[in-house]
C-alpha cells in the first residue's frame, strides 16, 4: 500500500550542533507496508518515529529517497490536536478534518453527529476549540480521525492520553478497527499493546531501521539492547 525507498530525512540545526549544522533525523530508511496489516514502529525518544509517521502522511517530504503510495489511497496521522483551527468550534474542525483525510464535504457531514457523541463533548462540540481543554482536544482528534474512513490510518502514541474512562474506550474502538480491514501503523512505547495490536514490528534505532519481524521477536531484541 506504501512504500519508503531509502528515505533519509535532514534537519537544519544551529551552525556548532550535530553535523554542522545537519541533523540527520532518518537515514536510509526502506520498508513496505501491506495491505489490512498493522505495523509497529518501536524505538527510544527522539529516533525519528513521529517523522517517519509525518513522512508516511505526506505532510513531510524526505530529503532523499522516495515514498510510494498506491494511486488513490488516503493515509491520515492520529496525533494531539493536530491542525486544529482554534477560533472554529468543533463541529467545524470536525468538518474540515474529515474532508482533509478525503472526505467528501456530503461524506464529512454525514459523519457529526456520530463524532459529537463518541467524543462526549456534549455543547462544547459547537464551541471555539480554543477553549477546550487538552484532553477534549485530543478527545476531538482521536474522533474524527477514528470515524473518518481513510485507508491508512496512522497511530502516534495516542492510546496513552485522556482520561481512564476515555483511553479505555478508544482503546476497544482501535481495536477494532484494527481487527477489521483497516490498514494501521502504529508507535507506542508500550510492549503489551505492539504484542496484542501489531502483526509486524519495526525498531528504529538513530533514524536507521534496525531489525524488521514478529512483534515478540524484534521487541525482546529491543529490551535486550537497552539493558546493555
Ligand atoms: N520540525 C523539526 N525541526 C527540527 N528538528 C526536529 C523537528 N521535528 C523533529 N525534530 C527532531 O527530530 C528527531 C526525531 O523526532 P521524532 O519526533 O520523530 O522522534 P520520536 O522517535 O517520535 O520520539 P518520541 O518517542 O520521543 O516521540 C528529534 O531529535 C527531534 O528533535
Amino acid at each position: 500500500m506504501l512504500e519508503l525507498q531509502n528515505v533519509s530525512l535532514n534537519f537544519e540545526a544551529s551552525k556548532d550542533s550535530f553535523d554542522d549544522g545537519i541533523h540527520h533525523v532518518l537515514r536510509d530508511v526502506s520498508f513496505k507496508l501491506y495491505e489490512n496489516e498493522t505495523l509497529g514502529i518501536i524505538g527510544r525518544n527522539g529516533v525519528g518515529k513521529t517523522t517517519m509517521l509525518r513522512i508516511m502522511a505526506d505532510i513531510l517530504g524526505p530529503t532523499s529517497g522516495t515514498v510510494i503510495k498506491y494511486p488513490g489511497k488516503t493515509a491520515s496521522l492520529l496525533t494531539i490536536g493536530l491542525g486544529h483551527k482554534p477560533d472554529l468550534s468543533g463541529r467545524d474542525n470536525a468538518l474540515l478534518s474529515s474532508m482533509l483525510q478525503g472526505a467528501s464535504k456530503a461524506e464529512a457531514q454525514s459523519y457529526l453527529e456520530e463524532i459529537k457523541a463518541f467524543s462526549e463533548l456534549g455543547d462544547s462540540f459547537e464551541e471555539p476549540v480554543k477553549t477546550y481543554s487538552a484532553g477534549m482536544k485530543s478527545r476531538l482528534g482521536f474522533t474524527t480521525a477514528l470515524l473518518t474512513h481513510v485507508d491508512i490510518l496512522l497511530v502516534d502514541e495516542v492510546l496513552s492520553v485522556g482520561d481512564a474512562e476515555f483511553r479505555a474506550k478508544a482503546e476497544q474502538a482501535m481495536r477494532e478497527r484494527i481487527s477489521g480491514d483497516q490498514t494501521v501503523v502504529f508507535v507506542s512505547h508500550t510492549d503489551a499493546q505492539v504484542k496484542s495490536l501489531c502483526d509486524r514490528v519495526i525498531w528504529i534505532d538513530e533514524g536507521r531501521l534496525r531489525l524488521e519481524g514478529e512483534p515478540e521477536f524484534v521487541l525482546s531484541e529491543y529490551r535486550d539492547s537497552l539493558r546493555q
